[in-house]
C-alpha cells in the first residue's frame, strides 16, 4: 500500500467524524476570536488613559467585555476538545478494529506469521499514541494558525505599518526552521523505526524469557536488547545534535519582534506618524502573534507522528484478504476432493505439486511421511488457511472458495498440538467450540475427551482460569481440552494434527480414547507421527517433497512401500524404547 499525506492519512480515517471535527475547528475559532476581545478591551482601555478621559464606567463595561471575551475563550475551547476527543476515540476505535477485520479476512496461515509483539505494539501502543495529538492537532493546530493572522488583522486595522514592522523577524526564524525540515521525513522515519525496534526486542525478550534461561543465552540476548537500547538513544540524540542550533536559533529570533515594532515605532511617533496606544498595542499583539506560530511548529512534529502511525498501520496489515462467499452453500454430504492442487508459500517455488486425492464422506484417512514433506500444507488446505496456488478443493462437490469462511469453520475443525487456551474458565475455553451449548452439554464433551478428572482436580474446577490452570495443565491435557472443543462443535470433517511428544502411555491411551470419541462418524483426515495410531486407517497417504507417493492400507503399504517400512520400524523401535524405559523409572 501506498504512503498516505499527512493529512490524507488523517483524513483517511477521520470521515465518520467529520461534522464532529469540524464542528470542533469551528469552536476552536470562535475561541481565538474570544481570545482576541480581551485585547481589543485592552486597546480602548489604553487609548482612554491615554487621552486622560477614563472612568470608573468605562473600566466597568471594557473589564466586562474582557470577562466575556475570556469565558466565550475558555467555553468554546472546552466544547472543541471535547468534541476532538471523542472523534480522537472514535477514529482509534475504528482503526482498531480495521485491524481485527483485516486479521479475520487474512488468510490464517499468514495472520499465523505475523508477530504478536509487533502486532501489539502497533494496536495498543502505536494506535494510543496518536490519540493526543490527534485530540489536540485539529482544533488547536487551526486555532495556532488562525490566531496569528487574526491578530494580524487586528494590527493592520490598528496601523497597518506597524503590523508590517511587527513582521520583520518572522521570515529570518523560518531560515532557521526551514533548515531544521530539511530530511524530516526521513530522520523522523529512522526515528520511528528505531523505538519500534527497541519495542519489538523489549517484547521478544519477555516472551522468551523462558528460553533465554534455560539456554543460559541471557548475555548474548541482553547484548540484542542493549544494542537496541542504544542505537534508540544514539538515534534520538543524533537527531537533537542535528536541529538544536536550528531550533534554538528560531526560538530566539522568531519572538524579537519588539526588535522591528520599538524602532521603527519609534520613529513614526517621533515624526507623529502613530500614537503612543497604538505601539503599545503593537508591542502587546506582536508578541501574541509570535507565541502562536511557535505552537503551529510544535504541531507540525505531532501531524506527522500521526501520519507516520496511520502508515504503519495500513502497510502492516495490508495482507490480502481471501476472496469470501457469503452466501451459503447446501452441503450435503462431505467428500473431501483435491484435484490438481498445487501451492506455494512464496509465490516461487511450490511445496504441493500436482495432488489429487478423494476422501470419502466418514473415511480415516492418513498423511503420513518425512519432516517437511508438506502433510500439515495438504491439510490446512483443506481448512483454507490458504487458497490453493493451481486446481481445486471441495466438500461434498462444493468449492471450499464459494463456502463462506464462517460455515467452512462449522464443516471442518481443525484440532493441533498447540490449540490455544484463553485466559478465561475452561468451562469458556471448551465452550468456545459451540457458544450457545449449555453447561450440562460442556461437561458432557469434557468427559467425552477424558478431561472431566484432572478438570475436577483443578482448585475451581471448570471454573479454574485456564492461565492459573495453564502451568498446572501438561501438553496432552490441553490437546483434550482441544478435543473436547472440537466434541462440543461436532463438524462433520475433522482434521487433527496429531501431537508428537505427548507420548508417556497413560496419556497416550487417554488421547486416543479422546479421539476416538471426536472422530465417530466424521470424515476424518490425520496427520500422523506416531505410526500406531493410523493403523487402522481406511487408507495412508504418504508424502514425500509435496507429492503423494504411495498410498494404501497399513499391510498393503508395508508391503509394497520400503519408505513406510522403515518409518514402521523405526516407530516400533522408538516405541520399544520408550516403554523400557519406563519400566526402567518405574522400577
Ligand atoms: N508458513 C510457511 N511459510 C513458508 N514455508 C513454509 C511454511 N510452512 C511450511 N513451509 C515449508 O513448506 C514445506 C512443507 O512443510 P509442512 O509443514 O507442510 O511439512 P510437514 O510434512 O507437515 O512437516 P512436519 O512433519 O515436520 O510437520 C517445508 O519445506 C516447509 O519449510
Amino acid at each position: 500500500m501506498k504512503d498516505k499525506g499527512m493529512l490524507g492519512s488523517i483524513f483517511s480515517y477521520a470521515k465518520p467524524c467529520k461534522g464532529k471535527l469540524t464542528l470542533s475547528v469551528i469552536c476552536a475559532l470562535i475561541s481565538v476570536a474570544g481570545g482576541i476581545i480581551p485585547f481589543v478591551a485592552a486597546y480602548r482601555i489604553i487609548i482612554m488613559f491615554f487621552d486622560n478621559s477614563v472612568t470608573a464606567e468605562d473600566i466597568f463595561f471594557w473589564g466586562g467585555i474582557c470577562i466575556a471575551g475570556f469565558i466565550v475563550k475558555v467555553l468554546f475551547h472546552a466544547i472543541s476538545t471535547t468534541l476532538s476527543h471523542i472523534s480522537a476515540y472514535t477514529i482509534l476505535e475504528l482503526m482498531r478494529k480495521r485491524v481485527a477485520e483485516k486479521l479475520l479476512k487474512a488468510p490464517l496461515g499468514v495472520t499465523q506469521n505475523i508477530n504478536a509483539g509487533k502486532v501489539k505494539n502497533i494496536v495498543v501502543d502505536q494506535i494510543e499514541n496518536i490519540e493526543i495529538p490527534l485530540a489536540h492537532v485539529i482544533p488547536e493546530g487551526s486555532a495556532a494558525l488562525v490566531l496569528p493572522l487574526a491578530v494580524f488583522v487586528y494590527l493592520c486595522m490598528i496601523d497597518f505599518r506597524l503590523a508590517l514592522a511587527s513582521l520583520i523577524t518572522i521570515p529570518l526564524a523560518m531560515i532557521p526552521y526551514g533548515m531544521m525540515l530539511g530530511g524530516y521525513n526521513k530522520t523522523y522515519q529512522k526515528y520511528m523505526e528505531s523505538n519500534e525496534h527497541m519495542n519489538n526486542v523489549v517484547v521478544e525478550y519477555v516472551e522468551g524469557i523462558e528460553v533465554v534461561k534455560a539456554f543460559n543465552q541471557s548475555t548474548s540476548s541482553y547484548e540484542k536488547y542493549r544494542k537496541a537500547v542504544e542505537s534508540f538513544k544514539e538515534t534520538t540524540l543524533n537527531w537533537y545534535k542535528s536541529t538544536w542550533k536550528f531550533t534554538t536559533l528560531g526560538a530566539v529570533i522568531l519572538p524579537t519582534t519588539l526588535l522591528g515594532v520599538l524602532p521603527i515605532g519609534t520613529l513614526m511617533y517621533l515624526s507623529g506618524a502613530t500614537t503612543l496606544p497604538k505601539i503599545t498595542m503593537a508591542m502587546l499583539l506582536s508578541m501574541g502573534l509570535v507565541s502562536s506560530l511557535g505552537r503551529f511548529i510544535l504541531f507540525f512534529n505531532q501531524l506527522k507522528s500521526i501520519q507516520y502511525s496511520i502508515n504503519t498501520v495500513n502497510k502492516t496489515f495490508d495482507i490480502g484478504e481471501l476472496p469470501l462467499a457469503s452466501k451459503e452453500k447446501t452441503i450435503s454430504q462431505h467428500d473431501i476432493y483435491m484435484e490438481h492442487v498445487s501451492f506455494s508459500y512464496t509465490g516461487k517455488e511450490d511445496v504441493i505439486h500436482d495432488v489429487s486425492i478423494k476422501i470419502p464422506e466418514k473415511s480415516f484417512y492418513a498423511l503420513v511421511g518425512p519432516s517437511g514433506g508438506g502433510k500439515s500444507t495438504l491439510a490446512r488446505l483443506v481448512a483454507r488457511f490458504w487458497d490453493t496456488t493451481e486446481g481445486n478443493i471441495s466438500i461434498g462437490g462444493v468449492n471450499i472458495k464459494d463456502i463462506p469462511l464462517t460455515q467452512l469453520a462449522d464443516e471442518v475443525s481443525f484440532v493441533t498440538q498447540d490449540n490455544f487456551l484463553f485466559n478465561s474458565s475452561i468451562m469458556e475455553n471448551i465452550r468456545l467450540g459451540n457458544p450457545k451449548a449449555t453447561d450440562a452439554e460442556v461437561l458432557e464433551a469434557a468427559r467425552k475427551a477424558q478431561c472431566d478428572e484432572f478438570i475436577n482436580k483443578l482448585e475451581h474446577g471448570y471454573q479454574s482460569t485456564a492461565g492459573e490452570a495453564g502451568d498446572k495443565l501438561s501438553g496432552g491435557e490441553r490437546q483434550r481440552i482441544a478435543i473436547a472443543r472440537a466434541i462440543l462443535k461436532n463438524a462433520p470433517i475433522i482434521i487433527l494434527d496429531e501431537a508428537t511428544s505427548f507420548t508417556d502411555p497413560e496419556n497416550e491411551a487417554k488421547i486416543q480414547e479422546a479421539i476416538a470419541e471426536l472422530t465417530k462418524g466424521k470424515t476424518l483426515l490425520v496427520i500422523a507421527h506416531r505410526l500406531s495410531t493410523i493403523k487402522n486407517a481406511d487408507k495412508i497417504l504418504l508424502v514425500e517433497n509435496g507429492k503423494i507417493i504411495q498410498s494404501g492400507t497399513h499391510e498393503e503399504l508395508l508391503k509394497n512401500s520400503n519408505l513406510y517400512k522403515d518409518m514402521w520400524q523405526a516407530h516400533i523401535g522408538a516405541k520399544k524404547w520408550s516403554v523400557n524405559v519406563s519400566e526402567e523409572v518405574l522400577a
